[in-house]
């Protein structure tokens, strides 16, 4: 049971930017209007078109109140602000050895650019959360916890996935019933904190703080919070800003969704910059819900799919068995990311490369 009077310090976000920037033009999907089959057919309609073209959407009406958000903003802060360096210590993930994200990431882990290292901690919580212990500030607060990613299943990622199979005209079940609750899969909550950095910091990597990537995994949840700072890559090759939108959920796709749509749904590049000037002071915490396919899901097109057969349709690998497994795919990117050492793409300008699984996976400055 959720445990509300815990007491807790609160976490006062920033205030929304005043400033002007370029934002991007991103469909909103209202999830109360999918009760009905004429509404999830009518969504379905709406959720294929935005992850085709852009591959991000915002989420509304999907049933958390803005202060259950709070609380949970409040909740997300205490791995950070009321655990000891010294305890963060033994709670650090071991990502390269496991390709595992569970646990701490600490400040200057990745490599960001002209050898500038991050300026963020994550604490990263899988969606069962008692499959690791945690630092003792945080044990508290692991009913809440749990039940915030179990509402982040069942009530965002799961109407999601209905819609993105109705939109490959394929049963409404077939993408959900690869995300199991009870099964073996990395899914989960992350709590991520931005802090600002020196101006030798910004001018070495050119103001970004997290350079331009794709996910890794099927569907990425990002719990809407006011400092601006994520920027998706648009199809004219230009940097769109994503407007903050009070409780409202931000949905991209990633890699394990282009591969199972062949694809239909595009994982599409974003990245994280220094936010505007009135917004410069603050910290940016963000919650978000990483979503995975079942560990022992194979990253193959679903070729049964109608509109796939009629549109056509990408192959990464020749074969199907030769596609990764979730659970190859995930440690392969995970225990990579920020630490390998990339080439530069000769086809691309700002554009350095890997090889992960057979695959050119790029990033982007
Ligand atoms: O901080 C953000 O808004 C996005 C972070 C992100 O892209 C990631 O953690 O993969
Ligand atoms: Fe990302």
């Amino acid at each position: 049971m959720p445990s509300p009077t815990v007491p807790i310090s609160h976490y006062e976000p920033a205030p929304v930017t005043t400033s002007t920037i370029d934002y991007a033009d991103l469909t909103i999907i209202d999830l109360s209007k999918s009760n009905t089959k004429e509404g999830r057919a009518q969504l379905a309609l709406q959720v294929r078109d935005a992850m085709s073209n852009q591959g991000f959407f915002y989420l509304i009406g999907h049933g958390y109140s803005t202060e259950q958000m709070e609380r949970m903003l409040d909740i997300a802060d205490i791995p950070f602000s009321q655990v000891s360096d010294e305890e963060k210590q033994k709670y650090v993930a071991p990502t390269k050895q496991t390709g595992s994200y569970q646990g701490y990431k600490l400040r200057q882990y990745w490599h960001i650019d002209g050898g500038v290292r991050d300026q963020v901690e994550n604490y990263n919580i899988n969606h069962d959360v008692n499959r690791r212990t945690h630092p003792e500030a945080v044990r508290p607060f692991l009913p809440e916890i749990s039940q915030f990613a179990r509402h982040s299943h069942m009530n965002v990622l799961d109407p999601i996935l209905r819609l993105m199979a109705l939109g490959l005209e394929l049963p409404e079940d077939t993408l959900l019933n690869m995300h199991g609750w009870d099964t073996q899969s990395e899914t989960y909550v992350r709590f991520m904190k931005y802090y600002p950095r020196s101006a030798e910091d910004e001018e070495k990597t050119k103001s970004v703080w997290l350079k331009g990537h794709t996910d890794f995994g099927t569907i990425s949840i990002l719990y809407s919070q006011p400092v601006a700072a994520l920027q998706i890559l648009a199809r004219d090759g230009t940097w769109k800003w994503i407007k903050h939108i009070e409780n409202a959920i931000i949905v991209n796709a990633g890699d394990a969704m282009e591969f199972l749509s062949g694809g239909f749904y595009r994982a599409t590049i974003h990245r994280v910059v220094q936010p505007p000037p009135d917004q410069r002071q603050y910290t940016r915490l963000g919650i978000f819900y990483f979503c995975m396919t079942d560990d022992d899901v194979k990253l193959a097109p679903l070729v049964a799919s109608p509109l796939l057969q009629r549109v056509g349709f990408k192959r990464w690998f020749d074969k199907d068995e030769d596609a990764p497994l979730m659970l190859e795919w995930r440690k392969a990117r995970t225990s990579a990311y920020g630490q390998t050492t990339l080439s530069k793409s000769d086809k691309e300008d700002g554009v350095e490369e890997e090889v992960i699984n057979g695959v050119v996976v790029k990033h982007y400055n």
